[in-house]
C-alpha cells in the first residue's frame, strides 16, 4: 500500500518519551539482576576514567618536574592497571548490554508473533504485509541498536561529564570555571542542533518508510511487473524515492558535520582558554603543571561524548519511533470475540443442521455484501452456491468459519449461534480448500499434516483418497519431496491434490471448497475431479461452484446475484424455472 493507515510507518519526534520508556522497561523485569550489575559497573568505569589523568598530574609534579624518579614504576604499573582495569569493564558493560538486549529482542519478537497469530482476518484486510514483517523484523532490531548505543551508554556519559565536572572543580576552582565559560555556548549549540535534528530525522524516516513499502510492492509484484513490461515506470518511481530518500538526508548530513565541527572549535577554544588562563596561574604559582595536562586530558574526555551526540539522538529517535509502532501493534484488539466460560457451547461433531438466517454482512461500513442471506444445511447434503464473480459467494464459506462476524441476523449450528462456540474448536469441524491453496515451504508431507504429528501417519491414504497420491509418489523423493516458496515448484493442479489431501487428513465433519477458477490442463481437471468427487463423499459440503459441470448432483444450489440468493433448488429444478442459473448454465454450455 502506498497509502496511509495507522501501521503506516508512522512517525514521532521525540528521542525520548517518558510513558513508551517506562512501558519498555518492563520488557527489562526479567533481567533486573543483569541491569543492576550493569549499573553497578557503570560508575567503576567512570572512575577508572577519571583517575587517569590524575596519575598523570602525579607523576608530572612529583616526578618528572622535580626530576625524582622514585616511585614512577609504581605509577606507570597503576596507570596500566586502571586502563586494564577500564578495558575489561567496558568489556563486560558492552557484553551484558547486548546480551539483555538480544533476550529483550527475543521476548518482545516471540510476544508480537503470538499476538499477530491471534488477529482477525479483517486486521489483515488492512495491514499490508510488509509492514507487519517491518515491525516483527526492522523495528525490534532497532531496539538492538538502542542498547548498544543508546540508554544505558547515555547514563554512562552523564556519569563521565559530571565526574569530570566535579573533579576539575575540586582541582583548581578558577580554572574550571574559566573553562567551563564556553559550556553555555556548548549548550546552545546542542539545543539548536536538537531542534533541527528532530525535524531533519522525522524527515529521513518517513521517506525511508515510503521507500520500503513501495520496494515491497514492487518485489511482490514482481511478475505481473515483468509479465507487463512496466518495470521501467517502477524504475522511475523508485528513482523518484530514492531521490527524495538521499535529500532528505542531506540536512541531516550537514547538520551532523556543524555539531561535529561546532564541538571541535568549542573544544579548542577551552583547551585554549585553559592554556592561557593556566599559564598564568602556573607563573603565580597557583597551578601545577601536572594539573594543567590533566584538565586538557578532562576536557577531552569531556568533549567526546558530546561529539557522539548525533549518532545517539538518531537512534534514540529511532528507538522511540519502533517502540511507538510496536505498542501499537500490540494493542490492537482485534481478536475475534470468544464467548465467555458460562456461556460457551461446543461444536457438536455429530450436528444435524446449519442455518444462515437473515444474514447482513458488509466488509466495510454499510456496503452489504451479504443481504437476507438465508440457507439451511442439513448434515450429509452437498450445497453449491453459484452466482456472477463478486457476488458474495466466497463471503458465506468465510463467514461459516468465522473468519469475521455477521453483521445482523444468524448462522447456527443446531440452534447454537457460531459465536458461542469457541474459535478454535469451529474450525476442528471444518476444513476449508480455497481457491488458491496455499503451500508452505518444507515437505509435501509437512503441506498435507501442517506439521501435526498426530495427523502424519494419515497423510499417505489421505492423499490416495484424493488420488494425489500417483503424482507425489512419480516425485523424485516422494513425499519428502521439498515444497519452494508458496509451492512454486507445483502445478496449479499438484497445488490443488494437496489441499484435498490436506483436507481429507483433518478429516473434517463439514468441507468448504472454493473451486479453483484457474484453468488447469484436461488430464489435471480430469484428476482434480475425480479428487473432488472423493473428498466430498460423505461429508456435508458446501461448496463455491464456478464450473457448474461439477455441481449438477448438489443437493441443492443456491444462486447468488448482488449479495442476495435469488433462486434455490436442485440443478433439474433451476433449469425448468428457466431464471438466472438456467441463463448462466446456457452462457456456459452453449457458448
Ligand atoms: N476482504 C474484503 N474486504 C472488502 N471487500 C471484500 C473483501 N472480500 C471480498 N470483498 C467484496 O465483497 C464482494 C463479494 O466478494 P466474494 O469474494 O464473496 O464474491 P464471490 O461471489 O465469491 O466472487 P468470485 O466468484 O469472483 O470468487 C465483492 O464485491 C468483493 O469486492
Amino acid at each position: 500500500m502506498r497509502s496511509g493507515g495507522i501501521y503506516e510507518d508512522e512517525i514521532v519526534g521525540k528521542a525520548y518519551d517518558w510513558a513508551l520508556m517506562l512501558r519498555f522497561f518492563r520488557y527489562l523485569k526479567p533481567y533486573r539482576l543483569l541491569v543492576l550489575l550493569t549499573l553497578a559497573i557503570l560508575p567503576l568505569t567512570t572512575a577508572a576514567k577519571l583517575a587517569q589523568p590524575l596519575l598523570i598530574k602525579l607523576a608530572i609534579d612529583n616526578h618528572i618536574v622535580t626530576g625524582q624518579m622514585q616511585g614512577v614504576p609504581q605509577l606507570a604499573a597503576g596507570f596500566l592497571a586502571l586502563i586494564l582495569a577500564e578495558s575489561i569493564m567496558s568489556f563486560a558493560e558492552v557484553w551484558l548490554l547486548q546480551y539483555i538486549g538480544q533476550r529483550v529482542m527475543q521476548d518482545l519478537r516471540m510476544e508480537l508473533f503470538v499476538h499477530v497469530q491471534g488477529l482477525s482476518t479483517s486486521f489483515y484486510d488492512r495491514t499490508p504485509t510488509g509492514s507487519l514483517v517491518t515491525r516483527l523484523t526492522n523495528d525490534v532490531e532497532v531496539l538492538g541498536e538502542m542498547f548498544a548505543a543508546g540508554i544505558i551508554t547515555v547514563v554512562g556519559d552523564l556519569l563521565l561529564l559530571t565526574g569530570i565536572v566535579g573533579v576539575m572543580l575540586w582541582m583548581n576552582l578558577r580554572l574550571s570555571l574559566a573553562t567551563f565559560s564556553v559550556l553555555p555556548l556548548l549548550f546552545w549549540v546542542a539545543f539548536a542542533f536538537r531542534r533541527r535534528m528532530r525535524a531533519a530525522f522525522r524527515k529521513v524516516r518517513s521517506r525511508l518508510a515510503t521507500l520500503n513499502s513501495s520496494l515491497n510492492e514492487s518485489i511482490g509484484g514482481i511478475s505481473i511487473i515483468q509479465l507487463f513490461n512496466h518495470q521501467r515506470s517502477e524504475q522511475a518511481e523508485f528513482r523518484k524515492l530514492n531521490a527524495s530518500y538521499r535529500d532528505a538526508n542531506m540536512p541531516v548530513i550537514t547538520w551532523d558535520a556543524s555539531l561535529y565541527a561546532a564541538v571541535e572549535a568549542l573544544s579548542s577554544v577551552a583547551v585554549g582558554l585553559m592554556i592561557w588562563y593556566g599559564g598564568g596561574e602556573i607563573i603565580r604559582g597557583a597551578l601545577t603543571f601536572g594539573a594543567l595536562v590533566a584538565f586538557i586530558q578532562y576536557i577531552e574526555k569531556f568533549f567526546s561524548p558530546i561529539r557522539d551526540l548525533s549518532a545517539k539522538y538518531s537512534v534514540m529517535q529511532g528507538a522511540m519511533a519502533a517502540l511507538e509502532r510496536l505498542f501499537n501493534l500490540l494493542d490492537t484488539r482485534e481478536q475475534l470475540p470468544e464467548p465467555s466460560q458460562s456461556e460457551t457451547v461446543a461444536p457438536s461433531p455429530a450436528f444435524s443442521v446449519i442455518d444462515f438466517k437473515d444474514v447482513w454482512f458488509a466488509y466495510k461500513g454499510e456496503d452489504h455484501v451479504l443481504k437476507n442471506f438465508s440457507l439451511r444445511i442439513s448434515r450429509g447434503e452437498k450445497i453449491a452456491l453459484v452466482g456472477e464473480s463478486g457476488g458474495g459467494k466466497t463471503t458465506v464459506t468465510r463467514l461459516l468459519s468465522r473468519l469475521y462476524d455477521i453483521n445482523s441476523g444468524s448462522i447456527t449450528i443446531d440452534g447454537t449461534d457460531l459465536r458461542l462456540m469457541p474459535v478454535r474448536e469451529l474450525r476442528q469441524i471444518i476444513a476449508i480448500v480455497l481457491q488458491d491453496p496455499y503451500l508452505f515451504t518444507g515437505t509435501v508431507e509437512d503441506n498435507i499434516c501442517l506439521g501435526d504429528d498426530t495427523i502424519r501417519p494419515r497423510v499417505a491414504a489421505a492423499a490416495a483418497v484424493v488420488g494425489a497420491d500417483r503424482f507425489i509418489e512419480r516425485l523424485p523423493k516422494g513425499y519428502q519431496e521439498e515444497v519452494k516458496e508458496r509451492g512454486n515448484n507445483f502445478s496449479a493442479g499438484e497445488r490443488q491434490l494437496i489441499s484435498f489431501a490436506r483436507a481429507v487428513a483433518f478429516d473434517p465433519q463439514i468441507l468448504v471448497l472454493d473451486e479453483a477458477t484457474a484453468s488447469v490442463d484436461t488430464a489435471s481437471e480430469r484428476l482434480i475431479q475425480e479428487g473432488l468427487q472423493r473428498l466430498m463423499s460423505s461429508r456435508t459440503t458446501l461448496v463455491v461452484a464456478h464450473r457448474l459441470s461439477t455441481i449438477r448432483d448438489a443437493d441443492r444450489i443456491a444462486v447468488i446475484h448482488h449479495g442476495e440468493k435469488v433462486e434455490e433448488g436442485s440443478h433439474a429444478d433451476l433449469m425448468e424455472r428457466k431464471g438466472l442459473y438456467y441463463r448462466l448454465y446456457q452462457l456456459q454450455f452453449k457458448g
